[in-house]
């Protein structure tokens, strides 16, 4: 692929290529998990409300921050791999309890099996958020060493192509995206709007509700052909590239969020803090010197995406202390299971208050709801209805 230029006439022919790389990918990756055991990941407990894992190189500080916010001690030390397991700490925010996972350091190649890459990875496949933990002064120094060869690149025009190379995949961040990338996870996407269905006969049926510029029917259909896929259904509703319908075919993607989390900015000057916290999904700290933890932690709660939903007697103030913690896109039923498991079966409706501030975009979507409450039985639509809250905090309104 990499021989191959780039334009329009190769652009199909690089298509089907990449359809064989993440197919031999996904075929080596499982034939290892049956060979070893190990490679599932640590064996920890999911517990409490949602799950961050904080992926990073080695001695960027991860321990430490885990020391840091949770009441679990976690080794630090100056060296590099001090950490060897997964060491699971509690952390106690605006009523939730959220896990954080402290990680042995990951290096180049561990998608491969590089020290204890594989596993640390399948912990991060479990994970709701990954909290990437980068050194600050390490990208610093990688930035006047990028400047550095990019005027090299100007000097020998002859050997840009990789030299470039190299230099994107120098940056430490890219590296770990790569690893990460390397598995399936896919981070800060979302998922691409396609309704892919494999089926029993019928031949393929596709359909695009927009104009497609990465590809077209006729390699969808050769990249179906080379997974063996001759009758299916698939409709396009957003112009994706052919990366995005791979991982729709492969369909064992995980879509995760992620902090890029830049530590120890004790130690650089105050331009490259600037800089860095300028950058999207950035959160600048340093563990040490106990800086910018506590919008750490706001951003985290934030990317959960957590809602809290309060139970409320009738007649009576609703219990603000004890909550319920719900991922958000959770359904009444999901609340129901929340409170007990035998509640759904005897389920009959709900009322529902949300939030004022939570009205922007979903208040079409509440209010319809309502309306519909109001002519049919609740149970009957529930099921069909996000609850969402992104702002709990705000004042209550009483919609149903
Ligand atoms: N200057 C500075 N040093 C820090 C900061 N946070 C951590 N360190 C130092 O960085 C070193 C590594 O910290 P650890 O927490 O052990 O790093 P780790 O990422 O857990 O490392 P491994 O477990 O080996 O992968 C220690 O010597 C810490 O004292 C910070 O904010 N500023
Ligand atoms: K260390
Ligand atoms: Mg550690």
């Amino acid at each position: 692929m990499a021989r191959t230029q780039k334009n329009k006439a190769t652009e199909y022919h690089l298509g089907l290529l990449k359809a064989k790389i993440a197919k031999y990918r996904t075929q080596l990756l499982e034939s290892s998990k049956t060979k070893s055991e190990k490679g599932e990941g640590f064996d920890v407990m999911k517990s409490g409300d949602a799950r961050v894992a904080l992926i990073g190189f080695p001695s960027v500080g991860k321990s430490t921050l885990l020391s840091k916010l949770t009441k679990t001690e976690s080794a630090v030390a100056s060296y590099e791999f001090t950490t060897l397991t997964c060491i699971p700490g509690k952390i106690e925010y605006n009523g939730a309890s959220i896990q954080l996972l402290d990680l042995p350091g990951i290096i180049e190649g561990a998608a491969q099996g590089k020290g204890r890459g594989k596993q640390v990875i399948a912990v991060a496949r479990t994970a709701d958020l990954v909290l990437m933990m980068l050194d600050a002064t390490k990208s610093h120094q990688q930035r006047v060493l990028g400047r550095i060869i990019f005027v090299m690149i100007g000097i020998f025009q002859y050997v840009q192509a990789p030299l470039l190379q190299w230099c994107v995949l120098y940056s430490r961040r890219a590296l770990l995206e790569a690893e990460l990338e390397a598995v399936g996870i896919r981070l800060n996407r979302k998922r691409p709007n396609v309704y892919f269905k494999v089926k029993k006969g019928g031949g393929l049926s596709f359909n695009a509700t927009c104009k497609l510029t990465h590809f077209n029917e006729k390699m969808v259909y050769h990249i179906l052909h080379d997974y063996k896929i001759f009758n299916a259904e698939v409709l396009i509703r957003e112009d994706i590239t052919v990366d995005e319908f791979i991982d729709v075919v492969l369909g064992n993607r995980k879509y995760i969020t992620c902090i890029y989390c830049y530590n120890k900015i004790d130690q650089i000057t105050i331009e490259e803090v600037d800089r860095l916290a300028r950058e999207p999904y950035t959160v600048v700290v340093s563990c040490e010197a106990d800086l910018n933890l506590d919008y750490l932690l706001e951003q985290i709660w934030k990317h959960l995406n957590l809602v809290r939903v309060y139970t409320k007697k009738r007649g009576e103030y609703p219990d603000f202390d004890g909550g319920l913690i719900i991922r958000n896109g959770a359904t009444i039923e999901h609340v129901c299971h929340a409170v007990h498991r035998s509640l759904v079966d005897n389920f009959r409706f709900a009322l529902v208050w949300v939030s004022v501030a939570d009205w922007g975009f979903g208040s079409v979507r509440w209010l319809s709801f309502l309306a519909i409450a109001i002519y049919m039985r609740v149970d009957e639509i529930s099921t069909r209805f996000f609850v969402r809250a992104r702002q709990p905090n705000t004042t209550r309104s009483v919609l149903g």
